[in-house]
């Protein structure tokens, strides 16, 4: 049994319109995110090549320089824009230098082939070489994902290029070669076929890994919204009731004690009324930096609302709570803050500490600070008292 030959340019012409298609999806899917981080040049770099494939079957004498050089150029330009997208997306700066490298090799190829002498295993290798440039530097980019999340499907997509690396490396060296390995059962434009339809499903599945990759980022990007007070940046109540579970079951696991701390800015609808709302805003998000400044990377800064903040001391106890509510207190009082209505000074803030052990959870935890931060209040603000046991 042998396979029929099936038309190459054909296929390629096949692949390059599916390939114009999936760009014109994308655009249509990825406008939804207002960021656009890496979504612009994934599909420009699948129109790229789309329009490359699309240009093969296409046959004038008198063009066929220019042809020529659509073809080189946009193949290559196609594997830069791709890169771009996924350095993009991963919030990685460009390396230009490897850009230009892929970009130049096909430009390479076509000058040597014009000017120097047409030589068709050399202009192969010369074009290939780019893809295989750019399909490393992809794998190389998806080993450091900028976040958990895209571990996984980084892996998905470094398989992927795993699997069609053999492929596109024994294709591009037998024609090379002109040395054509294929199976007796199969004759060499089949094998060229079945070439063509694998790198079309490679296309297919890294068209789709993009897509999915956006919308999983417009989701964990949603997520983190829902945690995250939008004025100052910290964790907000409900993130607050995230980590407080965690928190209680690595104790209940490990043992120790983890403390808490409520803060309140004493007076502050004072200040709204001196300075106006904005500058109250200004004075918020200024605590929001004392906080993250005198807490470690691994304790958790909290907006409860309104004026009212928290702190999460991953691990420790009450002395080093009651040393940590000091230094916020301390430093919040030296901060002035520049408004067009003057400068605000003056700030102070009252706090409560309490500690979460085996038998106490965060939650418990902080309504006992809270009623300690009552107790700062009530005998005169810009204190700190610790929780009675
Ligand atoms: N600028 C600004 N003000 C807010 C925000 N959320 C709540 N407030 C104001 O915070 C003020 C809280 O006032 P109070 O609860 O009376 O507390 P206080 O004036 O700080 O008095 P003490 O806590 O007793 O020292 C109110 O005037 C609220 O309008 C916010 O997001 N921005």
């Amino acid at each position: 049994m042998t396979l029929a030959p099936l038309d190459l340019t054909t296929l390629a012409f096949t692949r390059g319109l599916v390939q114009i298609i999936l760009a014109a999806l994308m655009f249509a899917t990825l406008r939804v995110d207002q960021s656009f981080r890496g979504s612009t040049w994934w599909p420009v770099g699948f129109l790229a090549s789309g329009i490359a494939l699309v240009s093969l079957p296409i046959s004038s004498p008198e063009h066929e320089l220019a042809l020529n050089a659509v073809n080189h150029l946009l193949s290559g330009f196609a594997w830069a824009a791709l890169l771009l997208g996924f350095w993009r997306f991963n919030q990685q700066g460009p390396r230009l230098p490897l850009l230009a490298l892929i970009c130049i090799l096909p430009a390479t190829s076509l000058a040597l082939w014009q000017i120097v002498t047409p030589n068709p295993p050399l202009r192969i290798v010369t074009t290939a070489l780019a893809q295989l440039v750019g399909m490393l530097a992809l794998f190389a980019t998806l080993s450091k994902p900028y976040r958990d999340e895209m571990r996984l499907p980084f892996r998905g997509i470094q398989l992927l290029i795993l699997a069609y690396l053999p492929v596109f490396v024994f294709q591009y060296a037998g024609i090379a070669e002109r040395t054509f390995a294929a199976p007796a059962w199969m004759g060499a434009s089949s094998y060229s076929a079945v070439f063509s339809l694998v790198t079309l499903l490679f296309t297919l599945s890294l068209a789709v890994s993009c897509i999915g990759l956006q919308f999983l980022r417009i989701s964990v990007e949603h997520a983190d919204r829902a945690t995250t007070d939008w004025l100052t940046g910290l964790i907000n109540r409900r993130g607050l009731n995230l980590f407080a579970a965690q928190d209680d079951a690595r104790r209940r696991r490990d043992g120790g004690t983890s403390a808490v701390i409520c803060l309140d800015i004493d007076h502050f609808k004072a200040v709204n009324d001196r300075y106006g709302h904005a500058s109250g805003d200004l004075v918020l998000q200024c605590l929001a930096e004392v906080l993250r400044n005198d807490i470690r990377k691994r304790d958790i800064a909290i907006r409860q609302g309104g004026e009212e903040f928290a702190v999460l001391l991953v691990g420790s106890g009450e002395v080093d709570a009651m040393d940590v509510a000091e230094r916020i207190r301390r430093d919040f009082s030296t901060q002035r803050i520049d408004t067009a209505s003057g400068t605000i000074a003056e700030l102070s803030l009252s706090a409560g500490v309490a500690v979460a052990a085996a038998n106490r959870t965060i939650l418990q935890a902080m309504d006992l600070a809270d009623t300690a931060l009552y107790e700062a209040k009530r005998s005169g603000r810009n204190r700190v008292c610790a929780a009675a046991v």
